[in-house]
């Protein structure tokens, strides 16, 4: 059984705790400032990683360099070291220079958290970096990643970095800047557009803070992608500032963010979006399926009986009463879920 030692169990290393456990492995967790519950707790950084295959570094990514140079003097060439920070250039450079070619080490950043675990969200994607002083290490961290049932991508730390300074980084800002300026998200009615934003911002809101910092200060590539956004921003306020109140159309137009795919009959467009829902739903499906798994492994360890008939009925009346608030017929929906209920249940059989 892969013994892993979790040094740091703030939400990301009890969230990976919990997989751990789930994939059939096992671990044990030291955390100066997080309760560790009793099964997975050591005391002392010696207790932690002897015995361990696998040392996991979950610590923010301004403390790397200290807590493995706490680290260090208790590591065996047989064990990987590997951190998870949302960057990638930094940590590396400090798994370089503590640790060097003493200790196998790789640098990979999950790119899953707590909440999207909780909400059974697939697929669970890994960039691993490959290093050149250790070259096995990256097929070791991919191979336990695999046991995880996550996705594997290699990159290297610069170009992790700067894709993440365009996509999380950004991302962040403008919810960080949203919150900032006011928006709520618990809007009586909200575009489906502000949905995907809004569920950004609450995990802008419910990260501890350090999240936020690490994404933004601790890639050298976040200043500069934030300032081009900035120059975008102001750019498009100005033009929309300098439009005449009574321009037309074809005059506001340019500003326009262009169709995908412009001028599609009307029949192909609604297909492509029909097919597109489709997929969402079918992604929609797999977590639901995740989700009915862990509740019978939840009521199996309880000693509790998988197939619940309260709860059934329950979930089909709430499900018609939605139906109704949508417009939808209520007895259709219902079919469908009971159809859902069957399809979980043979899920849940097949998953234990
Ligand atoms: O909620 C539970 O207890 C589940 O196991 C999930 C679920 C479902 O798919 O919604 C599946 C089977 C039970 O009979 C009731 C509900």
């Amino acid at each position: 059984m892969t013994q892993v030692a979790l040094v740091g169990y703030g939400r990301f290393g009890r969230a990976l705790g919990t997989l751990l456990v789930e994939s059939g492995m096992s671990y044990r967790a030291l955390d100066p400032f997080s309760e560790v519950p009793e099964p997975y707790r050591v005391t002392s950084l010696p207790e932690l990683v002897a015995g361990a295959e696998l040392v996991v570094v979950a610590v923010p990514v301004p403390r790397l360099h200290s807590v493995l140079e706490a680290l260090r003097p208790h590591l065996r060439p047989e064990q990987l070291v590997m951190d998870v920070g949302s960057v990638k250039v930094k940590p590396v450079e400090a798994l370089a220079e503590v640790l060097g070619t003493k200790v196998p080490w790789v640098g990979t950043h999950p790119l899953f958290g707590p909440l999207s675990l909780a909400m059974a969200e697939r697929p669970l994607r890994v960039v691993i970096c490959p290093n050149p002083q250790h070259p096995e290490a990256a097929g070791r961290a991919r191979r336990f990643y695999e046991r995880l049932g996550c996705e594997i991508v290699e990159q290297t730390p610069e170009n992790h970095d700067r894709v993440m300074a365009h996509t999380h980084a950004l991302t962040f800002f403008v919810a960080k800047g949203m919150i900032d300026a006011g928006t709520g998200i618990n809007v009586p009615f909200a575009p489906a557009s502000f949905k995907a934003l809004a569920r950004t911002i609450e995990v802008v809101r419910s990260d501890a803070g350090h999240l936020f910092a690490a994404i933004q200060r601790e890639n050298p590539f976040a200043s500069e992608a934030r300032s081009h956004l900035l120059k975008a921003l102001e750019e498009i306020h100005g033009e929309l500032e300098r439009l005449p109140p009574e321009s037309s159309a074809q005059e506001a137009g340019h500003m326009a963010i262009p169709a995908p795919q412009a001028g599609s009959p009307e029949l192909t467009e609604a297909r492509a979006h029909i097919d597109q829902l489709d997929r969402e739903l079918m992604e929609l499906l797999a977590r639901r399926t995740e989700l009915a798994q862990r509740a019978a492994r939840a009521k199996a360890r309880e000693g509790r009986p998988v197939l619940d008939p309260a709860r059934e009925e329950s979930l089909l009346a709430e499900r018609r009463a939605w139906a109704a608030e949508l417009g939808l017929e209520a007895e259709a929906v219902e079919e469908l879920f009971r159809s859902i209920l069957r399809f979980s249940r043979r899920s849940q059989a097949k998953g234990n």
